[in-house]
């Protein structure tokens, strides 16, 4: 192999320098049927991936590393690099093998990474892809600027600089933006970020972070001249952001991104707030142990589409404060619960994922057998359109969406074949009848099989060789079989192509020509099947704005069904919304325990009432452990927040009033990724409710305080709940097992205190689970410990210590009021120098005087 003047062969030149434009990218470089790895790359790929390392030879006198995975199962490697968060760059072949005399020419054509995935294969049905950019602005302001690219919405948003935890949370990103020139303490919070949410960060150079570029780049992607009627034309920041998360997208596909046309701005009071910590403690859409289910959304979730579970898991996610929508869905819901839910449903069985199919036409990667999905899914569009009866103002704009653009379904059916094969290349994707080049060309194959047949019959007679075949193989082409024993009567006319064990092939002048026809006549198809499907996808460009707006027809139509359903099968019933604040709910259950409880035939779940309002803002909720309280607390901000999204609600009534923030402080787990101790984080976790909630918020605190000794915490948890009741307002449900917080709500007039019912049976205990007013008598801590299967000793043991320990606090007690206010300081009487110089009148004396009562005020001060 010739060797360059720099000393690498003139492939690993061509490799070397497409792997500088991709230094933090493991680069696929494809070979044949394999995309090889080289180098560290090579290294990395092979423990990651548990492949082979092995060497190709040497390069520039260095031995190099090589490892490799087959082309044709490529997509399961990709999958287990992204979810390590790792990005790939792939790198094609894109000239002609043999055109030139060094390597073939070869392009990144695309990089995969976590946030930019359009590969059917490596997304999740029920989850988006999403790539958030954020900026860092000056004044205390962020940036954030995300899309899902098989979504194609691009959103933006400014918060401060802050709040930027609980927008990633929210926005929930698969991969993160940021710029190389952020602050040491902002990157620590993105580091942060990563260990909490598994976020991958990508740094990205300062200079593609600026305002200018980015609102040119959102003009132009959106084909318009100003951003005002989005309301994002003041919002620099975001431009900033935009501009890197555009480039960086673009970037990743290898081409604009066309199908991006639409622009939504996120206002920080739109949206109720839900924390990370909210989010998690909830189990909204993962367990407390990472898990999917049970939470929320898999027992909400039952869309017969990923687009509908998507769109559902956004609604449960991002609630509006406004209830213009919730009363829409709502609305829409009524009407679906008649029966209609059950007619669409049947017809959205089996519908493909329009929105991604739509995404990738636009990125030209859509595959024949995704059009064909899409042609069947849009004859199921105009059939669900005829059954939505319009009925409320949603399904009526839905009803509009999902009529099919005209000519698409048309386009597709005349272009692609009812059954095509899976890849362009192979061929057989293109209908018979679309174009009449492409017939002949097939035409001539299809003759071939008559033709060989009479060739083989004529050439039988012609040498009286009985057995002998014509045939084809891929490397050999066509030939003439003749075995051993018959090579006496081969005519003159046959020239040997390949010897085998026993027999001989041949080829003729005739079958030649007919090979040469044959196989043109193939490889013109291929190329004329890839031409008329490239063209195909020029013709549903146009297309592409009309698709995206029915897949979220689709998509809603489905996840409306699913709540209609859901409402139905649990037995939900319609929130009311007032203007007045206050939480009133009527045998409010926990959908997901209840849920739970009948899987396992664990008992029916108790339901309980709330009663919050201006007058009654707190519950101080006390009881056994084990009686209810965390189910208790949980179930009111679930049933808030699946009203908040639109649905009916697990209570027999339920009126709400409006709600800006669900905050939560529950359990108890080390961050050990940020080095913060329990109590630590319990601490940092209250005082963040403190500062950001309002009087409009619900505050869930379980158990505050029990982190550290029984008087500290005991002195805290008093504290919380007096700021939380005093100054913060909010409507607030207080659990705890200080019994000596039961005295709050004497003092404090919008307190109340309830507790979960329990009682004995002889020395058991046995849970009731009903909220009943009033403070819990006692704790029952033993006797949970007893059926929890601690060893007799211990029980006994502990049994005595604590009749031992009520006897002496009984005894000692001293009445302490924790709730009353500090103590001013105390003030002492005047001091000797004070009283003196109290005593003095300037007005009266002499200059002289004065100095004399200087001096002997400076005596006494010494003299003390
Ligand atoms: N209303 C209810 N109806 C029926 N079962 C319930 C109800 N509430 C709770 N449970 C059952 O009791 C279990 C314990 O409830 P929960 O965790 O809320 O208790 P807790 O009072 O918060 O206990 P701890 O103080 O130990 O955290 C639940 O897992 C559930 O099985």
């Amino acid at each position: 192999m010739a060797i360059k003047a720099d000393g690498h062969t003139p492939m690993m030149a061509q490799y070397l320098a497409i792997k500088a434009q991709h230094p933090k990218t493991l680069v696929f470089y494809r070979m044949g049927d394999f995309y090889e790895l080289f180098f560290a790359d090579a290294e990395k790929a092979a423990r990651l991936l548990d492949i082979t390392l092995t060497r190709r030879g040497m390069s520039a006198g260095q031995p190099v590393a090589m490892a490799g995975v087959p082309f044709h199962s490529v997509e399961g490697y990709l999958a287990r690099l992204i979810k390590l968060g790792e990005s790939v760059a792939i790198c094609e072949q894109v000239g002609d093998v043999g055109a030139s005399k060094g390597p073939v020419e070869r392009k990144v054509v695309r990089v995969v990474t976590p946030g930019t995935l359009t590969d059917t294969e490596l997304l999740s049905d029920k989850s988006e892809a999403v790539l958030l950019a954020v900026h860092q602005g000056s004044r205390h302001r962020c940036g954030l600027a995300w899309l899902s690219v098989t979504q194609g919405a691009l959103q933006l948003a400014e918060c401060a600089g802050d709040e930027v935890e609980t927008w990633v949370a929210r926005i929930a990103p698969s991969e993160l933006l940021f710029s190389a020139d952020v602050t040491p303490a902002f990157t620590q919070r993105l580091n942060a970020l990563r260990f909490s949410t598994g976020v991958s960060l990508t740094e990205r150079p300062a200079f593609q972070f600026e305002a200018g570029l980015g609102l040119r780049k959102l003009l132009e992607q959106l084909n318009a001249a100003t951003l005002a009627a989005w309301g994002a034309d003041e919002l620099t920041h975001a431009h900033a952001a935009a501009a890197a998360l555009l480039s960086y997208a673009e970037h990743t596909q290898g081409r604009a991104l066309s199908h991006v046309q639409s622009l939504q701005v996120q206002r920080d009071d739109e949206l109720i707030d839900l924390p990370i910590t909210t989010r998690r403690n909830l189990e909204l859409v993962q367990t407390l142990r990472g898990e999917d289910s049970p939470t929320l959304f898999s027992l909400l979730d039952t869309c017969m589409t990923g687009m509908g579970s998507r769109l559902l898991k956004c609604w449960l996610l991002e609630p509006r404060r406004d209830r213009t929508q919730a009363q829409e869905r709502l609305d829409a819901l009524d009407l679906l619960r008649g029966g209609a839910w059950q007619r669409l449903r049947t017809e959205l069985k089996g519908t493909s994922d329009v929105e991604r199919i739509t995404a990738r036409i636009a990125l030209r990667q859509v595959r024949p057998r995704e059009l064909v999905g899409l042609r069947q899914s849009l004859e199921k569009a105009r059939q669900l359109a005829g059954a939505l009866e319009g009925g409320t103002e949603l399904l009526a704009r839905l009803r509009n969406d999902l009529v099919p653009p005209p000519g698409c379904a048309q386009l597709l059916q005349a272009a692609i074949m009812e059954e095509p094969a899976a890849l362009v290349r192979d061929g057989g994707v293109i209908a018979t009848g679309h174009d009449a080049d492409l017939d002949e060309l097939r035409a001539i194959q299809e003759n071939a099989d008559g033709f060989l047949l009479e060739l083989e019959r004529r050439e039988r007679e012609r040498s009286g060789i009985a057995n002998l075949k014509v045939q084809f193989n891929r490397v050999h082409g066509f030939y003439i079989e003749v075995s051993q024993g018959q090579l006496d009567k081969v005519p003159a006319d046959y020239r040997r192509r390949q010897t085998l064990k026993n027999a001989e092939r041949f080829i003729t002048p005739e079958l030649k020509t007919f090979e040469d026809k044959a196989l043109s006549a193939q490889e013109r198809a291929l190329a004329r099947e890839k031409f008329l499907y490239e063209q195909l996808l020029d013709a549903l460009q146009p297309h592409i704005p009309a698709l995206s707006r029915l897949a979220r027809a689709l998509a809603s139509v489905d996840a409306l069904c699913a709540l209609a359903e859901r409402s139905l099968t649990l037995g939900w019933c319609r929130p009311q919304f007032m203007k007045e604040p206050g939480i009133e709910i009527t045998r409010g259950r926990h959908p997901v325990v209840e849920a739970r409880l009948a899987e396992t035939s664990g008992g029916a779940f108790i339901a309980n009432d709330t009663r919050l309002g201006p007058k009654q803002r707190m519950q101080v909720i006390t009881g056994p452990n084990m009686g209810g309280k965390s189910t208790y607390m949980r179930q009111v901000a679930l049933i808030c927040l699946l009203a908040a999204m639109g649905s009916y609600v697990p209570a027999s009534a339920c009126r709400l009033g409006p709600m800006d923030a669900i905050h939560t402080r529950i359990g108890a787990a080390d961050d050990l990724a940020n080095a913060q101790s329990t109590f630590m984080l319990e601490m940092t976790e209250a005082a963040q409710i403190l500062h950001s909630a309002s009087p409009q918020s619900l505050v869930l605190m379980d158990e505050i305080g029990r982190g550290t000794s029984t008087f500290d915490g005991l002195a805290l948890a008093s504290g919380i709940a007096a700021h939380l009741h005093d100054k913060t307002q909010a409507f607030t449900l207080f659990a705890t097992h200080y019994f000596e917080l039961t005295e709050f709500s004497a003092k404090h007039h919008c307190a109340v205190n309830v507790h979960v019912s329990a009682t004995e049976s002889g020395s058991d205990i046995v849970f009731l689970h009903e909220i009943q007013p009033g403070p819990a008598s006692r704790s029952y801590g033993i006797q949970v410990a007893r059926l929890a299967g601690m060893p007799a000793a211990v029980v006994n043991h502990a049994r005595h210590a604590l009749a031992a320990l009520e006897q002496q606090q009984e005894a000692a007690r001293e009445q302490v009021d924790l709730f009353a206010p500090p103590p001013e300081p105390v003030r002492q009487g005047p001091s000797p120098v004070e009283a003196a110089l109290s005593s003095l009148d300037p007005d009266t004396m002499s200059p002289r005087e004065a100095l004399d009562a200087l001096y002997a005020l400076r005596k006494k001060l010494d003299s003390k």
